[in-house]
């Protein structure tokens, strides 16, 4: 009998360009020898509900399309506790998570990855009771992926990221917030907070592949700090241009659980997608939670 495999894609995650090529990567999927059938979502968080109902009835349950849909797939399969490999076909804007995982934008390569490719077991971000693929972040920067506008972003790409970034270095808002992890505690004012899974956030490679790994059970977490000279701005925007840590305006460690802790609400992003507002928050690594279809040996 024929292996059933489900096909969940966003139609318009980036800029719909599945639409051109759905007939060839199901091909693929039909000439691998599978029996495909296509799901194109009919709203915010359908996945999780499909996942729950039917990918029992599958062998193999592929997504496609950015960050917020690999995000509803994993945080689906999380929630119900489902421990199944996926495929994942990258058509957002930034895909930063595909990037980390050496996924093919070129989505018939990507089919072809699932096809011959072998699963990697990936750690998932726990965020209270939600869940996040790569990255939790708060802060100036954070909030540009889900605040610009989806034609925006589809019309600049990474650029959109950048502009919105530096019109936004003139009036920063500075976050007060405390930071317990292992046995340290870090407290002091920041711009940006960022908690990853990821080599690529934004589209921004801040942290050298050889200090991360995506299947260690812990997070890095990046944290710049609010500068309050002429010279701290100016290592910052240093930094941020050379995509590279600064000690003396950020702070990078590793950790499989965080808590943070702020007088006042913060806007988290989960994935490029709003994740609340909240003043105390335990952020953690669920080792290699999910099983991803990759091509090459990813750390
Ligand atoms: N039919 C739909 N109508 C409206 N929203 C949808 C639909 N299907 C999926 N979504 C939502 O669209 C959001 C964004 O999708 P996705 O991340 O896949 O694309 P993107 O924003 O173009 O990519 P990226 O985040 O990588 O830039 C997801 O959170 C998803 O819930």
């Amino acid at each position: 009998m024929k292996k059933k495999l489900l096909l969940m894609l966003n139609p318009h995650a980036g800029k719909a360009e599945v639409k051109n090529k759905l007939l060839d990567i199901v091909d693929l999927f039909v000439k691998a020898g599978y029996d495909v059938t296509v799901r194109p979502t009919q709203r915010r968080l359908e996945i999780p509900d499909i996942l729950r109902d039917e990918a029992a009835q599958f062998d193999l349950v592929v997504c496609c399309g950015g960050d917020g849909t690999l995000n509803e797939t994993i945080s689906g399969l999380m929630q119900n506790g489902q421990k199944r490999t996926i495929g994942y076909i990258p058509t957002g804007t930034v895909n930063d998570f595909a990037t980390s995982l050496h996924l093919s934008k070129n989505m018939l390569v990507a089919a072809e990855t699932i096809i011959k490719g072998f699963p990697f077991s990936c750690d998932v971000g726990q965020f209270g009771d939600r869940y996040f693929s790569y990255v939790a972040a708060f802060g100036a920067f954070t909030e540009v992926s889900y605040q610009t506008p989806q034609e925006f972003k589809n019309f600049l790409g990474r650029t959109a990221y950048i502009l919105e970034g530096v019109k936004r270095l003139a009036n920063l808002a500075s976050y007060h917030v405390r930071f317990d992890y292992d046995d340290e505690v870090i407290e002091d004012d920041f711009l940006l907070g960022l908690i990853t899974n990821s080599y690529s956030v934004g589209g921004f490679r801040f942290i050298s592949q050889d200090r991360i790994s995506m299947c260690d059970g812990k997070m890095e977490v990046l944290l710049v700090k609010t500068p309050h000279t002429l010279s701290e701005r100016f290592a910052i925007v240093n930094a941020l241009l050379h995509q590279r840590i600064d000690p003396e305006v950020m702070y990078f460690f590793n950790a499989s659980k965080v808590k943070v802790h702020t007088l006042h609400e913060i806007a988290w992003t989960l994935d490029g997608e709003y994740g609340g507002s909240w003043t105390d928050v335990e952020v953690a690594s669920v080792k290699q939670a999910v099983d991803i279809l990759v091509d090459t040996k990813v750390k």
